[in-house]
């Protein structure tokens, strides 16, 4: 019997491509059934414009969403970072595999680390939440550091520093590793100095949620416990009322004793660009057994950072 192949729909980016094709191998295996790549192009990689002026809340995401709901395609990738926390009625979110590393690292000249820029060292990024944290740490550690703001995909922002313009971009491990460059990251940043945006390093694999031979079929290539990890992440994200351009970092992760995991750790942060005014606070608990319980620890960490006053550090910003 031959099969219908299953049809990915995929933005055109290397990082798209790669993350949907590394997927649609993964698909092929667990499934048995034939799967091919459909491009899609977005409105954010059509216009630059665009994309600013909307503020890159879920841009690249919503074409590939109108594809599915329309029946062009069968399932999508996407990055869970910049996936909108509310999840829409008519899509399943039916696998979050094995999340790759969520840090975020350095690409400097002259192979530096972060700590070892000189004084003045002009460092890139697009994000508010990288920005708030590095000059975070800077300020309590006597660097002298002027953060940058640039756009672009990995190439542009790599070529930044290969020109001589900055002297080091910081991008996602994640992406980098995907897309077969990690190579060129001279610093792997500790997550206890910068804190990786919500779900970062985990993909989602979506389809429409009427399809339950298909939801159960994505779903032996889900990990359920980077599934817990990235909900309680997004719901501190959530209830925070910010979006993916705030500069909000949160990571979850598992505290074990040998091999026997005890409990899970949810940390966030919010701060001003400028690093001058930061909450970050932690909590743990009971690894979550349930989507609810999930739910409730980043609700629970979100309630407290915001006594501590982080709705008036994340700015004036629509998402
Ligand atoms: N904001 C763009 C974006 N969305 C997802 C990734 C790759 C990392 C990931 O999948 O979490 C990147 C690039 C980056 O932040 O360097």
């Amino acid at each position: 019997m031959t099969q219908q192949p299953l049809r990915l729909g995929t933005r055109r980016s290397k990082l798209a491509m790669a993350q949907s094709g590394q997927v649609a191998d993964a698909v092929r295996r667990v499934t048995g059934r034939p799967v091919e790549l459909v491009e899609i192009t977005t409105y954010g990689d059509v216009s630059r414009e665009a994309l600013a002026q909307i503020g890159g809340t879920g841009v690249f995401v919503t074409a590939l969403r109108d594809a599915l709901l329309r029946g062009e395609v069968d399932f999508a990738v996407h990055s869970l970072k910049d996936l909108p926390t509310a999840q829409p009625e008519e899509l399943a979110l039916a696998a979050v595999p094995v999340r790759e590393d969520p840090r975020d690292v350095i690409v400097a000249r002259d192979a530096l680390k972060f700590t070892d820029l000189p004084r003045g060292a002009r460092i890139g990024t697009g994000s508010p939440r990288r920005m708030a944290q590095l000059n975070a740490y800077a300020r309590s550690h006597g660097l002298d550091i002027e953060t940058v703001a640039i756009r672009g995909n990995v190439d542009t922002r790599i070529r930044f520093v290969r020109d001589g313009e900055l002297d080091a971009v910081v991008l996602a491990a994640a992406g980098l590793q995907r897309i077969g460059r990690i190579d060129e990251v001279t610093d792997f940043l500790s997550v206890d100095t910068v804190l990786p945006a919500p779900g970062q390093g985990a993909l989602a694999i979506e389809c429409t949620a009427d399809n339950a031979d298909l939801i159960a079929a994505l779903g032996e290539l889900d990990d359920p416990f980077t599934r817990v990890a990235v909900t309680a992440e997004r719901s501190l994200l959530a209830a925070l009322e910010a979006g993916c351009s705030a500069p909000v970092g949160a990571l979850a992760d598992l505290l074990a004793d040998g091999q026997i995991v005890k409990e899970m750790r949810l940390r966030g942060v919010v701060g001003t660009t400028d690093g001058s005014r930061m909450v970050q606070l932690s909590t743990t608990g009971p690894v979550p057994e349930t989507h609810d319980q999930a739910l409730a620890l980043g609700r629970e960490l979100a309630t407290e950072m915001l006594a501590q006053g982080a709705a008036g550090l994340m700015g004036e910003r629509a998402h």
